[in-house]
């Protein structure tokens, strides 16, 4: 790596006061680095992009963070405290860090209401506590006003299974922030939506980006234009550049690595 570029990514790597650092991370695959000396910080609140080609390391960065992959080398530091790297997710997940991934994990045959409730509930307590519990007036009045944020309260009843993919989507972003999270991972927000789901989306974002932290990964540069507060550049396990999205395109490597590499 020549000396201008690792002055440079020494320069956006850090941010002052950050919510979650990666120092000197790498995963490794049976030999192969997914993830390879990542230093990166990021700052609270916005919604934060991470883009790159297929197989760049984007994915695995989230799994990183919230304990789905271990880490063979660095350190994940969240709020400055709080070392995360490899720690059990269930444990991750109480410190604020949540995560959603890129197919609806929801319960078609239950209600919205109950989805969220499982969701409130479990992030909570453990199983027992979620059996024997009966929801209280402050737990329904805090899933109706989630639900509200992301446009879905009037369709608090209805079966989950029968609503639209972009409305699963939605429904599980309320899932993912009932329990008030600081940091939430997302990944691939708008695939298979609409072209209005995927404005609504990237609506629903910025305003939850106005009080959390949100990381996404994204492929679709017109959504990571139109919404990004800041984009991350990941190529081959490296993080590349990290800059607002017109800083960015115009970087040589990563106009190369996409002219390149995609359509
Ligand atoms: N569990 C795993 N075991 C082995 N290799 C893996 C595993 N998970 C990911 N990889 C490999 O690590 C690399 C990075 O994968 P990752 O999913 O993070 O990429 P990505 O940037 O999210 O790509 P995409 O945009 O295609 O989803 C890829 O080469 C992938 O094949």
């Amino acid at each position: 790596m020549n000396k201008d570029l690792e002055l440079h990514l020494k320069r956006i790597a850090r941010v002052v006061n950050p919510i979650i650092s990666l120092r000197d991370v790498e995963v490794d695959f049976d030999g192969y680095k997914a993830l390879n000396t990542i230093n990166i910080d990021f700052s609270f609140k916005g919604v934060q992009f991470i883009i790159g080609p297929n197989g760049a390391g984007k994915t695995t960065i989230l799994d990183a963070i919230c304990g789905r992959v271990k880490t063979s080398k660095g350190k994940i530091i969240y709020k400055e405290t709080h070392e995360v790297q490899n720690k059990k997710p269930e444990s991750i997940v109480h410190l604020g860090i949540s995560r959603k991934f890129q197919n609806p994990t929801i319960f078609n045959t239950q209600t919205v209401f109950e989805n969220m409730k499982l969701s409130l509930l479990t992030g909570k307590r453990n199983v027992w506590y979620l059996f024997n519990h009966k929801i209280t007036k402050e737990e329904e009045d805090t899933i109706d006003q989630t639900l509200l944020k992301l446009n879905l309260l009037e369709y608090k009843n209805v079966i989950s299974g029968s609503m639209s993919h972009g409305q699963k989507q939605w429904l599980e972003i309320a899932m993912s922030i009932i329990n008030e999270p600081e940091l939430l991972l997302v990944d691939e927000p708008i695939a298979g939506m609409s072209p209005s789901e995927r404005d609504r989306t990237g609506e629903l974002l910025k305003e939850i980006g106005k009080d959390h932290t949100v990381l996404v990964v994204e492929h679709d540069m017109k959504f990571v234009s139109n919404f990004s507060t800041s984009v991350t550049v990941m190529h081959e396990g490296r993080i590349i550049d990290r800059g607002a999205f017109d800083k960015i395109v115009n970087n040589e490597q990563v106009i190369e690595i996409y002219l390149g590499r995609q359509n």
